[in-house]
């Protein structure tokens, strides 16, 4: 069983809050991706957050510096997990953790371009990170990568955290990805680029929660 995370991706605010209504009755997580959320701000999230109470929130910051500076505003308005980049100066790491624990929420350290995935994520670990995010981003999925390889190498460490896959999952490969091991599975292009957002957000849970 997994959690699923529904990546909105829009720069559009509007087009933004409605995806998310037709989306969020399917899904576990809403995602503010990182594109939205440099381009609406925080305003995005705490209309969000008012709309949907039964829904855990991830904001995409893919902190690079300053962590507990630039993750604590988004845990004072009602995020429920915040991304840093693993390639980050490990101090940046331990600020969103701390700022995360602070709030009695959750750090997500984001793997994308991170040279050795396995020393990192053991270090962070060791840090107290919450959830390791394996994620091939879509400047890599447009170079023909996938995170499968990268879910075997860290799932089989069982370090006891969650595991977060992101990168081109759609329903075809939900299965897969649940069963080697993610803890919550996300899709953007997926759900948002189907004819039917809300059947395809509810198509991938059904098998993600299986
Ligand atoms: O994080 C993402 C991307 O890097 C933009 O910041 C996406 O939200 C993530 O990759 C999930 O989207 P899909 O790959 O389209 O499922």
């Amino acid at each position: 069983m997994a959690h699923t995370q529904m990546a909105l991706d829009s720069l559009d605010f509007d087009a933004t809050v409605a995806l998310a209504t037709a989306t969020a009755p399917h899904v576990d997580i809403l995602e503010i991706g990182t594109p939205c959320i440099k381009h609406n701000g925080i305003k995005l999230l705490e209309t969000l957050r008012a709309k949907f109470p039964n829904n855990k929130i991830l904001v995409d910051l893919k902190t690079a510096d300053a962590g507990f500076y630039e993750a604590e505003p988004f845990f004072k308005a009602g995020a429920d997990i915040v991304t840093v980049l693993g390639v980050s100066d490990i101090g940046t790491v331990k600020g969103v953790i701390d700022v995360a624990n602070k709030y009695g929420k959750k750090a997500q350290v984001d793997l994308i371009n991170v040279a050795d995935k396995v020393a990192k994520t053991k270090e962070v670990a060791k840090l107290g990170a919450h959830i390791i995010g394996i994620h091939t981003g879509l400047d890599q999925q447009a170079a023909g990568q996938t995170p499968f390889a990268d879910l075997a190498a860290i799932a089989a460490l069982n370090l006891g955290v969650e595991i977060s896959v992101a990168g081109g999952v759609k329903a075809a490969t939900t299965a897969q990805v649940r069963d080697a091991g993610a803890t919550i599975i996300v899709a953007g292009a997926a759900i948002y680029g189907a004819a039917d957002p809300a059947a395809a957000a509810a198509e991938i849970t059904a098998i993600a929660h299986a």
